[in-house]
């Protein structure tokens, strides 16, 4: 039996707290269309109170609270909350399956990751201690400098609905290594896991106000965090547009942010390549998470002397995925996450068409499925690139093909977009990997696969897919301040003004 939604309120300073407005938002099944239960809609009186609790934690007993404990101190809550979240494992991944529509697999996956980088986060927090106190090479010995790094402060986070736990712990995890106290603002569309995220908080006996989570619509919460002038930072996943506007707001008030935002990445075919693994790595670059993933390798460029073969297993194969709700076993592709998901994607769709792209498959809801916001994975060859098709982010399972002769022709034709978040190529030739990887305009690039992500390697993009980087040592740093504390260390007198002549 599925588990029910659990009923939960908003997590300020370390208590469940109703909303400010007492107001609710549906959480909806995608692949029933069912309200399966509610959360907390927080608004801007939410958001201070969630602020200035954060606040509170950051400055208690001059950071030995929290702030300036030692990473050891601070590690043992990460790795508690990585235990917890290995306990409850099937119980939130059905949670997750439910809210967002990913299949049972994938969000099974997604908790092993969410625990795997509350841990390894854990280690780099004690690695701080050792870094803590770094001394800088000076060309005059009557100076002594040491850098040290802090936790920039109070941080807001946002995070969006095609991996919602996973997203989140993204940024809490580094934030609180870093020992940052700070407010979780999920999507409205997923926020489930993100609640459960702070029953465990509380469990674990995570000190009370270093992590808050505030459940809310974007205008009502995301914005008001965004624009608070009591949140150092803003670290934020989602939109191209949303993310102008949270930086937008953040110029006003000089307050750092990051951004990972959407993609429209391309993924290379030569035609040297093993067509079976080929073609098995191209739909699991585009379909995974139904691809609604901000780096799905969602335009392919194929080498046009295997374009008929490889398209053809292509199309074959990906009629085959298996559609279902996602709690099935062996679902692949669940439906999309929400109904106005469902009408942007299939709009995508028929603008395809009508600019003159070839449906080779999908296009449509699947006919076994009369309820859900299901949508078949679709592809199009024979693309214009000044199709809308080519050059927006679709967020679903919707895959643009075109076809080059030469590597420079699908070099150019890769790099032909205003994003820049992920690229990959696939090839038996090793140095033409390299070269093309060298030139792809990227933050991330997969030679011989796409997607697979590890929490030791930076996340982030290029261009307008946003800025700063997330995950490994670097998902760190954005969340330390650094700070040089320079000393005078000579018996002499400064000497630089003449001393005045004794009266
Ligand atoms: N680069 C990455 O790592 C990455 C990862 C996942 C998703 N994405 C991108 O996210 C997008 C899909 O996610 P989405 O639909 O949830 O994005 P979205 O921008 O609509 O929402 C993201 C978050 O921002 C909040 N928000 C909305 N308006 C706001 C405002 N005015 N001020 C502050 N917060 C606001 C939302 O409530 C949500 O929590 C895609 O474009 C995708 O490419 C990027
Ligand atoms: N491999 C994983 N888990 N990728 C997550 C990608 C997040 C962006 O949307
Ligand atoms: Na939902």
């Amino acid at each position: 039996m599925a588990p029910a939604i659990p009923s939960r309120l908003l997590y300020i300073g370390g208590q469940w707290r109703a909303p400010d407005l007492g107001g609710q938002i549906a959480v909806i099944n995608p692949a029933t269309e069912d309200t399966i239960g509610y959360i907390p809609a927080a608004t801007a009186a939410d958001v201070d109170l969630a602020v200035k609790a954060a606040r509170e934690a950051f400055t208690k007993d001059n950071g030995k609270y929290w702030a300036r404990t030692t990473g050891k101190y601070r590690a043992k809550f990460l790795r508690a909350i990585a235990a917890e979240v290995t306990a409850r494992k099937s119980e939130l991944a059905e949670l997750e399956a439910m809210d967002c529509g990913k299949p049972l697999d994938e969000a099974a996956w997604d908790m092993d990751d969410v625990a795997g980088c509350f841990d390894y986060y854990a280690g780099l927090a004690e690695g701080l201690d050792a870094k803590g106190h770094l001394s800088v090479e000076l060309p005059m010995d009557t100076f002594k400098t040491n850098v040290l790094k802090e936790p920039i402060g109070v941080v807001g986070l946002i995070t969006p609905w095609n991996y919602p736990l996973l997203m989140s712990t993204w940024k809490v995890a580094p934030a609180l290594a870093a020992g940052c106290t700070a407010i979780l603002k999920p999507s409205e569309l997923a926020s489930v896991t993100c609640l459960e995220l702070a029953s465990i908080a509380a469990k674990v006996g995570l000190p009370a106000g270093v992590l808050n989570v505030v459940t809310g619509l974007g205008k009502d919460a995301g914005a008001p965090l965004s624009k608070h002038p009591g949140v150092d930072k803003v670290a934020f996943t989602g939109s191209t547009a949303t993310g102008k506007s949270i930086m937008g707001a953040a110029a006003e008030i000089i307050k750092p942010v990051t951004l990972e935002l959407g993609g429209k990445s391309a993924i290379i075919v030569f035609d040297d390549v093993d067509i079976e693994k080929a073609v098995e790595w191209t739909m699991f670059g585009v379909f995974w998470t139904n691809g609604q993933i901000c780096s799905a390798t969602s335009r392919l460029l194929l080498q046009e002397n295997i374009a008929s073969v490889f398209l053809e297993r292509l199309a074959e194969w990906t009629k085959t995925i298996k559609i279902s709700n996602p709690l099935e076993p062996g679902c692949r592709l669940g439906p999309v996450v929400s109904e106005g998901q469902y009408k942007k994607v299939m709009k995508y769709i028929s603008t395809a068409q009508e600019e003159g792209a070839t449906l080779l498959c999908g296009g449509k809801r699947p006919e076994h499925l009369s309820k859900g916001y299901f949508v078949e994975p679709t592809v199009f060859a024979n693309v214009r690139p000044s199709s809308q098709i080519w050059k927006e982010e679709v967020f679903g399972p919707v895959l643009a093909v075109r076809t080059f002769r030469t590597e420079e022709e699908a070099i150019k034709l890769a790099n032909d977009s205003e994003y820049g978040l992920a690229g990959a190529v696939i090839s038996t030739d090793e140095e033409r990997c390299q070269r093309v990887a060298e030139l792809l305009q990227a933050g991330i690039v997969w030679i011989n696969c796409a997607q697979p992500t590890f929490t030791q390697a930076p996340w982030g993009g290029t261009k307008r897919s946003g800025f700063g980087r997330e995950l490994g040592e670097w998902g760190l740093e954005n969340y330390l301040s650094v700070k040089q504390v320079t000393k005078y260390i000579s018996e002499e007198q400064w000497g630089w003004y003449p001393r005045p002549s004794k009266m």
